[in-house]
């Protein structure tokens, strides 16, 4: 069976010395939140997608982020009983005033603490990521 391939970036922004992730909310289905992130096209890399669709998805390009390679994170989980793989790195966005712009994807985003983050994710394996992101950011 094919597996289902994504990747994104964990955007996150200093303000006044607290990180604060980007969160976007889908359109579609039921309104799940995620970081920016999509299906991986033939004969590109993860870190491509990665950057397209964050670039697609919020606006944000690759000039305006600090990409955070070392940090490499991959979750496994089913869609329509197929497995998906998605993976994430974190990406500071450099000027924490700069402007999110949605695609028709979402229909809402936000800006939040680690806490409000994992209320929002509602998936366990995601909580865990944007804990140890967050270790990862604190202690690096
Ligand atoms: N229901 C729908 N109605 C209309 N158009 C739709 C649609 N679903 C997808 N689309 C279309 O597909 C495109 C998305 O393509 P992309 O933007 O390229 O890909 P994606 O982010 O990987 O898509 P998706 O939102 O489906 O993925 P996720 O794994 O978060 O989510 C997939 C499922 O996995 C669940 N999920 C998310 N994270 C999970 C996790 N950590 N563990 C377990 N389940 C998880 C989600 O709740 C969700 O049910 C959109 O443009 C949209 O047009």
């Amino acid at each position: 069976m094919r597996n289902l391939r994504a990747s994104g970036l964990i955007i996150y922004r200093i303000v006044s010395s607290e990180i604060e992730y980007l969160l976007l909310q889908t359109s579609y289905g039921h309104h799940h939140w995620t970081p920016p992130k999509g299906h991986v096209d033939p004969g590109e890399s993860d870190m491509e997608t990665a950057l397209r669709e964050t670039e697609e998805e919020a606006g944000l390009k690759g000039n305006h982020l600090q990409i955070r390679e070392d940090f490499r994170k991959e979750l496994h989980y089913e869609v329509n009983q197929k497995p998906k793989t998605v993976i994430y790195w974190p990406a500071k966005l450099v000027d924490p005033n700069l402007a999110v712009k949605l695609s028709e994807e979402h229909k809402d985003f936000k800006w939040v603490t680690l806490e409000e983050a994992c209320q929002l994710v509602e998936y366990a394996d995601i909580q865990s990521v944007l804990r140890d992101c967050e270790a990862y950011l604190k202690s690096s």
